[in-house]
């Protein structure tokens, strides 16, 4: 059981693959802080890959709230239930399914969360859109620049309000035989904004 709903669940707390990627932990922190969870909301996390996200969401919005995983491979929702049964979390429901398919058979969100999902993003950002509550808080995840740039010229043709683009670069350190190194990880841009 993870005693705390402070954003910042260390990676190595979580299940992992070789063959499922995870958003790190400070990038996380971001996202979630960015998404303003509330007790009670309903979130998708839409390319839930290792289901960090689903697990820090799902703390957030504590056990009257909803979230809705949803991921194309079966590796990443076999992993997502893992982690969701090792931080005991049984208001995550984890759909198998391209989420281009999937989105417009859900109920409607207070929040979602968009990340790595590469070409198929500015779509899957379009039919976000329309399942978002007004006022609801969208945050997307993008580590390539042809994703950044699609998502970006289709934000001011949707109904967005406060759009903000955030880079983060994280460092993180390494001892060496001369001392403490710092590490850089690749950059990864977080557009969040609003429903008008
Ligand atoms: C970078 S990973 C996400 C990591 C995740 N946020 C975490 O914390 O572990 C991206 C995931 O998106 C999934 N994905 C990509 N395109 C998708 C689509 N169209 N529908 C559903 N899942 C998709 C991939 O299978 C992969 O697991």
């Amino acid at each position: 059981m993870w005693d705390y709903k402070t954003p910042g669940i260390p990676d190595e707390e979580f299940e992992r693959t070789e063959k499922v990627p995870i958003t790190k932990e400070e990038v996380r922190t971001v996202q979630i802080s960015k998404a303003r969870l509330k007790s009670g909301q309903t979130v998708y996390d839409i390319g839930c890959g290792s289901g960090s996200i689903s697990v820090e969401a799902a703390l957030q919005i504590e056990s009257s709230g909803k979230i809705i995983a949803i991921d194309y491979d079966q590796n990443a929702v076999d992993l997502t239930k893992k982690n969701l049964e090792k931080f005991e979390l049984s208001n995550v429901s984890v759909i198998l399914g391209n989420a281009k398919e999937k989105i417009l058979e859900l109920e409607e969100a207070d929040a979602i969360f968009v990340g790595g999902t590469g070409g198929d993003t500015k779509e899957i950002v379009e039919l976000s859109e329309k399942k978002l509550k007004i006022g609801g808080r969208i945050v997307i995840g993008i580590i390539l620049i042809e994703t950044l740039y699609s998502v970006l010229q289709v934000m001011d043709t949707l109904q967005f309000k406060d759009v903000d683009i955030t880079q983060v670069t994280i460092s993180k350190s390494r001892k060496t035989t001369t001392g403490t190194m710092m590490l850089a990880r690749n950059p990864v841009t977080i557009i969040s904004a609003t429903k008008a």
